[in-house]
C-alpha cells in the first residue's frame, strides 16, 4: 500500500533477505517431468546454505535458475539488493590455462557491468586473503586442482558478489585437498561475511560450510524440515533423516 507523500510502498520492516524463490517452475524442453515444480526458498544475508538431495532431484537446475542460466516457466527469484550481483563456481574451475593466477582473478572485474566493484587493488588483495600471492604470476595450468578451485573462488569474489553460488565446487579434488577448502572457504566466508548457496552430494561438506542444511527432495522443492548444521548435528543423524524422505536413489559420500 502506498504513502500518501510520496507513493511508494513502504520499506519493509527488518532486513531484506538475500534472496527469495517463489513457485519457481521449469520443465526441460523435451521432458516429460519438471525439472522444479514450485520451488520456494529464503536466502538469509550472510548466510551460508547447504543443499544435499539426490542426484537429479533439481539441484544444479535450482542454481542455475537463481544465476539466471536458466528461463524458468514461472514463479519468481528476487534479490534484496535490486542491483544484485551473483558469481557462480562449478566443480571445474574454468580459467583460461595460458593466463597467470592474478589475470584470472582481474577477468571476474574485467566485464562492463561488474567495472563499479572492482579495481586493481581488489585483485591484490584477494591473492592475499585467497594465499595465492606467491603463485600471482603463474600461469594457472601450473597449479594443482585445489590451488585452481581457490583462483576460481577468487576470480567469483572479484566482483563483491551478494551471493555466491557454488555447485559441487570441491568434489572433483582428492578427499584431503577437499577438507582443506572446505575449512579455507569456510573461513572465509566468515571474514568476508559472505552469502553462499552451496549445492553438495557431500554430507561432511554440508556441516562444514552450512549455517543451514536444505535437503532437495524433488520437483517440489525442500523438505519441510530446514537442519541448522552448526549446533553439533552429525552426518549420521542427516542421514537418517533423509532415509525418511528420500525415495532410495541417494549416493550420499561421506
Ligand atoms: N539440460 C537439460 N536438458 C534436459 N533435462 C535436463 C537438463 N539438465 C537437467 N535435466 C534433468 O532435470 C532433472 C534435474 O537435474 P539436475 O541436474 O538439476 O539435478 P541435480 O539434483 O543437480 O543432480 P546431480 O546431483 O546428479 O547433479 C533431471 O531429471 C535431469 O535429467
Amino acid at each position: 500500500m502506498g504513502t500518501a507523500e510520496t507513493g511508494l510502498s513502504p520499506v519493509p520492516a527488518g532486513p531484506r533477505p538475500a534472496l527469495t524463490v517463489r513457485g519457481v517452475r521449469k520443465t526441460y524442453p523435451g521432458a516429460g517431468a519438471p525439472a522444479l515444480d514450485g520451488v520456494d526458498l529464503t536466502l538469509h544475508n550472510g548466510e551460508t546454505l547447504a543443499v544435499l538431495g539426490p542426484s537429479g532431484s533439481g539441484k544444479s537446475t535450482l542454481l542455475r535458475a537463481i544465476a539466471g542460466l536458466e528461463p524458468l516457466d514461472g514463479g519468481t527469484i528476487e534479490f534484496g539488493n535490486h542491483d544484485e550481483r551473483l558469481a557462480v563456481v562449478f566443480q571445474a574451475p574454468g580459467l583460461f590455462p595460458w593466463l597467470s593466477v592474478r589475470q584470472n582473478i582481474a577477468l571476474g572485474g574485467k566485464y562492463r557491468r561488474n567495472r563499479d566493484r572492482f579495481d586493481e587493488s581488489r585483485v591484490e588483495e584477494l591473492l592475499e586473503i585467497l594465499g595465492l600471492t606467491p603463485w600471482a604470476n603463474t600461469p594457472v595450468q601450473e597449479l594443482s586442482g585445489g590451488q585452481a578451485q581457490r583462483v576460481s573462488v577468487g576470480r567469483a569474489l572479484a566482483v563483491r558478489p551478494d551471493v555466491l553460488l557454488l555447485d559441487e565446487p570441491f568434489s572433483a579434488l582428492d578427499p584431503a585437498t577437499r577438507g582443506d577448502l572446505q575449512l579455507w572457504l569456510r573461513d572465509l566466508a566468515t571474514e568476508l561475511d559472505l552469502t553462499i548457496f552451496l549445492v553438495t552430494h557431500d554430507v561432511e561438506e554440508a556441516l562444514t560450510l552450512g549455517d543451514r542444511i536444505g535437503f532437495f527432495a524433488g520437483p517440489r522443492g525442500f523438505s519441510q524440515q530446514w537442519i541448522p548444521a552448526r549446533d553439533g548435528t552429525t552426518a549420521e543423524q542427516i542421514l537418517a533423516h533423509y532415509r525418511g524422505t528420500d525415495s532410495g536413489s541417494g549416493n550420499w559420500i561421506i
